[in-house]
């Protein structure tokens, strides 16, 4: 029987279940690592974006705050192409903090895009950047107000950027007194801006809730469409109201004369600011009173001292004040005064060198010039407050010392001749001999008619500290005039140069920006022809701003808005900047301030010189109208001036033509009451 051959043994096949059992854990194990890798760089990706989005730049965090949510954000990249890669073609003009372009857009609408300044330490623009961009919610209601469209950032060049629309004509600085549009040589047009501009800040101060206060109305910051209508712009410097009245830690110590009197001799011992003669450090609006800093001759340190008597006005430093007396004391002479600078020394008819030597003989200290105008500017600055501003007792230096370098220019050495080509030295002696002064000689008489009485009382009192009493009734006869209209037995001389500086007020809170920038020492652009424009590079500019704001410090209220609205009203109506010398300085310059030109014209009863030659169509009453509300505006008081309803109402006859303030109103004639009572008899 053939034997069944069974099939050798063969090993079970080895099914793939054992394999997988093996390598399933390994998969699993693979798979959880791969995920948990994934997960981690996922989770690091995420805290490193966090991370990263927490150290961006502040002006990051700020665009993503609610109120930019309200504005459009525009692709940077777009606006790039639109305005050619930011080319100088399509530059509309530059501002203190940036730089305006025309953008193109595709789809053919044309807007105005402003690139904040990045350069290195320009927190400013940025600052500027983002109150727009805050306020910009509360102003779409105006048709009086330049919309702001968006912003747009360029994150790897730190730049930001916001978008307006477009304004075809510029801004009134260009047109009126850059371009000098035929457009705005019609009277229509000027008054149309003029009522529009009131309508605009008339909306801020009491449509918008809380209140807006601009705090940089100024030509260049309003802007005209295609049909040369008003709106305001540039609401970098805008506050609402109960942010704006700050006044905080810049309080300053108001000293009544005799106090600081008392004060510098306590304190002096004996040092060089009892020959110095007086201690100013700021100014403060038309109190008659000097702040005064404690420290001054008690520590070696920075003090600014005021010498009117000796020349002029002399910023020193007094770098060692030791206790026991003078003999080893070192005063730096910071700058020359604006007597000084003016070149003004009524005996030898020039410079201040030989006041400044006096004042080191008198003193028996050593003096060392070691500055420039400059280092005073800076001086100031510093003193000024957190803006950077200086004081509007600065400013008024800085016109006197403006008036100095015109009248130092040669072309201009007829200033300080008399008619007959006599120099400046013989002035004072050839004028008082003059029954009448020739108008056009007024500024330089008093100028050194008024030192030379100084130096004749300084020699009387010669330890004295008269000259705060000086200064001050030198620089701050601010309300002089309505003393003298309310107290007529206390009227005081109220000198021309006095009607000069009157209302050249101002926060130069760029200066410092622009000093640093283009190394001037001050932003005042003086022209070839002599001329002085308060912009276009200034913010918060010299001649616009109130006298109670300046300085940085100051309380900032509708009023200076207001007060700036009144310099604008002038520039309106007069075509010219407010502080201005043309080509023929004789002259012209006791024209060359706007503001104490206006108040003159008011006091003769000739408003209407003011008024620009080149307007045609002229409605008379409307510009005397215009000048009238100027004026009421430029009160010194700020609660004097009208509210922006108030003058929309007058511009549009809603109200009552308004009356003259009353220390501007022409005076009656002399004796008419006594003849006609006698005619009465
Ligand atoms: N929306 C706009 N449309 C057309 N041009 C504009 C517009 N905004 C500004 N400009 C032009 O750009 C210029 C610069 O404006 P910007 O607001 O930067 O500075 P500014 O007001 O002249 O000076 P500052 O910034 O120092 O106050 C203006 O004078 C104006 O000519």
């Amino acid at each position: 029987m053939p034997s069944r051959l069974s099939p050798p043994d063969t090993p079970p096949p080895v099914t793939n279940t054992h394999h997988h059992l093996h390598t399933l854990p390994l998969i699993l194990t693979g798979s959880l690592t791969l995920t948990g890798a994934l997960l981690i760089i996922l989770i690091t990706i995420l805290l490193y974006r966090k991370l990263s989005r927490n150290r961006t730049t502040p002006s990051d965090l700020a665009l993503t705050s609610p109120q930019h949510y309200q504005c459009r954000r525009f692709s940077y990249t777009q606006l790039r192409r639109a305005t050619n890669s930011f080319s100088d073609s399509t530059q509309l003009g530059h501002g203190g903090f940036g730089t305006v372009y025309k953008a193109d857009l595709p789809s053919g609408t044309s807007l105005a895009v402003k690139v904040m300044d990045s350069s290195a330490g320009s927190l400013q623009g940025e600052r500027e950047f983002h109150n727009e961009l805050s306020l910009s919610s509360h102003l779409t209601d105006s048709p009086h107000v330049v919309s702001l469209l968006g912003f747009s950032e360029d994150r790897r060049n730190r730049r930001l950027v916001l978008v307006y629309e477009l304004m075809a004509n510029r801004s009134l600085q260009d047109s009126l007194l850059g371009l000098k549009c035929v457009e705005l040589m019609d009277w229509s047009k000027r008054f149309e801006i003029a009522t529009d501009v009131a309508k605009g800040i008339e909306f801020l101060h009491h449509c918008c809730d809380p209140p807006i206060i601009h705090g940089d109305v100024k030509p260049s910051n309003i802007l005209l469409d295609s049909d040369f209508k008003a709106k305001i712009g540039d609401f970098g410097l805008a506050r609402v109201k109960s942010e704006a009245l700050v006044s905080g830690n810049e309080t300053r110590v108001l000293i009544e004369e005799d106090e600081m009197r008392k004060d510098v001799v306590e304190e002096d011992n004996g040092s060089i600011l009892e020959e110095s003669e007086s201690v100013i450090t700021l100014f403060e609006e038309g109190n008659n009173a000097v702040s005064f800093s404690p420290e001054i001759g008690a520590s070696p340190g920075v003090v600014s001292v005021l010498s009117p008597e000796s020349c002029g006005v002399s910023v020193l430093t007094v770098e060692a004040s030791p206790p026991g007396g003078t003999e080893n004391c070192a005063v730096s002479v910071l700058t020359a005064s604006p007597g000084a600078a003016l070149g003004l020394s009524p005996e030898k008819g020039s410079v201040s060198e030989s006041c400044l030597e006096q004042m080191s003989v008198e003193s028996g200290c050593k003096q060392k010039v070691v500055g420039s105008k400059r280092d005073w500017w800076w001086k100031q600055d510093n003193n000024g407050g957190s803006r950077g501003g200086i004081e509007s007792g600065s400013v008024k230096d800085y016109v006197m010392e403006w008036i100095g370098s015109e009248i130092k220019k040669d072309n201009n050495k007829e200033w300080i001749k008399n008619g007959d080509g006599s120099s400046s030295s013989t002035v004072s002696k050839k004028k008082k001999k003059k029954k009448k002064r020739k108008p056009r000689e007024w500024w330089k008489e008093e100028f050194c008619e008024e030192l030379t009485r100084k130096k004749r009382k300084k020699k009387k009192k010669k330890r004295g500290i008269s000259s705060i009493s000086s200064i001050d009734s030198w620089f701050h006869r601010d309300n002089d005039h309505e003393q003298s209209h309310n107290h007529p037995t206390k009227k005081k001389k109220r000198n021309s140069i006095d009607w000069w500086v009157d209302g050249l007020s101002g926060d130069l809170k760029s200066v410092k920006k622009h000093s640093q920038d283009s190394g001037l020492w001050c932003d005042v652009n003086v022209h070839k022809s002599g001329g002085v424009s308060s912009t276009p590079s200034m913010r918060g500019t010299v001649c616009y701003i109130a006298p109670e704001c300046g300085g940085g410090g100051g309380v900032l209220s509708e009023k200076c808005d207001v007060y700036s609205f009144g310099v604008l009203l002038l520039v309106l109506v007069s075509g010219r900047r407010p502080l201005q010398v043309t080509a023929s300085p004789m002259s012209e310059f006791e024209r060359a301030n706007l503001i104490s030109w206006a108040k003159q014209l008011a006091c003769h009863g000739n408003l209407l010189e003011l008024v620009d030659k080149s307007i045609h169509s002229l409605v008379k009453e409307q510009a005397v109208l215009c000048v009238t509300i100027a004026l009421l505006c430029l009160q010194r008081s700020p609660v004097k001036r009208p509210t922006m309803k108030e003058i929309v109402q007058m511009l549009t006859g809603a109200s009552e033509p308004p009356h003259l303030p009353f220390e501007f109103s022409p005076s009656p004639p002399m004796g008419f009451p006594f003849k006609s009572r006698k005619k009465a008899r």
